[in-house]
């Protein structure tokens, strides 16, 4: 499972938790404004906005699993399994794979408003980037400071949610996701009041009552809840630190440890390998893993942006503790 924000203080953050059980060997990528982008079934983008995010690189190629341009605009894929249906090839159509999606849209615009024209006339194909690395069944959250969307190619077709939460999980299906939250609209960061008995002396012996109910587990629908209500009354001062804090925080109410969710396979759990948040205004692309609490980051502007090869750092993975006597 994995879970995607987009949260806006003085700048604009975007990120996610990458929940799995392995590794795919994903780095922090830097795609500039030269490399040519090669697609299936598209013309290149011989030049376009520059990119950074988390990828595998693969025969040269960046396959971004989040990422956000140099215009401020972000983009993640996330896990859609049963209810991704990419399409055979449509004439007329704009074809482009799922592993594509992610460069396709960052290199060509600047805001979502741009994206939702465009994707009219857009048709998600089933096509694999090799054996190695088959297509997976994804659905995207897109957003900029002002507003995020939700893509998702079904049976039906290619369906575009406006995504007033800003957040996106897995399965079910986004509408009903955003349907689900009618059921939580009890849910409160006030303390309650007693509406069950007038005649019960009922007793608020705790902090936080008021939002008893908010779920606590680690299903998509469930992640889906705490992560809306938890960015919805999200209170941040607007440094960079306080932001990210609070960005990380954000994710966090909805990280996987390891142990709690098995994956099917003997003594094998879900984990949060990476939480991520780019600063959209800046292009700092912040990570945290598993494994290390330390916030890094990569500075797309520390990259000659007019270049034509991929820049790529190794995600720090071991925990860095400050020893302090
Ligand atoms: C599985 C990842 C999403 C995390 C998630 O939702 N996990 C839950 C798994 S489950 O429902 O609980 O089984 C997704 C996010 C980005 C995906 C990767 C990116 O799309 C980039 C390439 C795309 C290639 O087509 C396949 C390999 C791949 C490297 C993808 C592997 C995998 O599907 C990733 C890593």
């Amino acid at each position: 499972m994995c879970t995607g924000v987009s949260y806006t203080t003085r700048d604009h953050y975007f990120g996610r938790n990458l929940d799995l059980e392995f590794s795919y060997h994903e780095e922090v990528v830097v795609t500039p404004r030269n490399f040519p982008f090669r697609f299936r079934r598209v013309d290149p983008l011989e030049t376009h906005h520059a990119i950074i995010g988390i990828a595998t690189i693969a025969d040269g190629f960046p396959l971004y699993y989040d990422a956000v341009n140099e215009r401020g605009l972000g983009m993640a894929g996330l896990n859609f399994p049963d209810n991704a249906d990419y399409k055979p090839e449509a004439p007329g159509s704009t074809n482009i794979a799922s592993f594509e999606f992610i460069p396709w849209v960052l290199g060509r615009f600047e805001t979502v408003d741009e994206v939702e024209a465009a994707l009219a006339g857009v048709t998600i194909v089933d096509v694999s980037f090799s054996d190695a690395f088959p297509a997976s069944p994804l659905h995207w959250i897109i957003a900029d400071r002002s507003r995020s969307i939700t893509v998702e190619s079904v049976r039906e077709g290619l369906r575009v949610y406006d995504n007033p939460v800003g957040v996106l999980t897995n399965n079910p299906t986004f509408d009903i996701q955003l349907f689900g939250l009618n059921n939580y609209m009890h849910l409160s960061t006030y303390p309650p009041e007693n509406h069950f008995s007038p005649e019960l002396p009922l007793d608020r012996y705790s902090r936080g009552m008021g939002a008893i109910g908010l779920p606590g587990d680690l299903s998509s629908s469930s992640r889906f809840v705490k992560a809306a209500f938890t960015r919805m009354n999200s209170v941040a001062g607007e440094s960079e630190s306080e932001s990210i804090s609070q960005f990380f925080q954000i994710l966090g109410s909805v990280a996987q440890q390891r142990g709690c969710v098995h994956v099917g396979e003997e003594g094998k759990f879900e984990i949060t390998i990476y939480s991520s948040c780019c600063n959209t205004d800046t292009g700092v692309y912040y990570y945290t893993t598993y494994e290390n609490s330390q916030v890094s980051g990569v500075d797309m502007h520390r990259e000659d942006l007019d270049a034509d090869a991929l820049v790529h750092y190794p995600l720090v993975t071991g925990q860095q503790i400050n020893m302090q006597n």
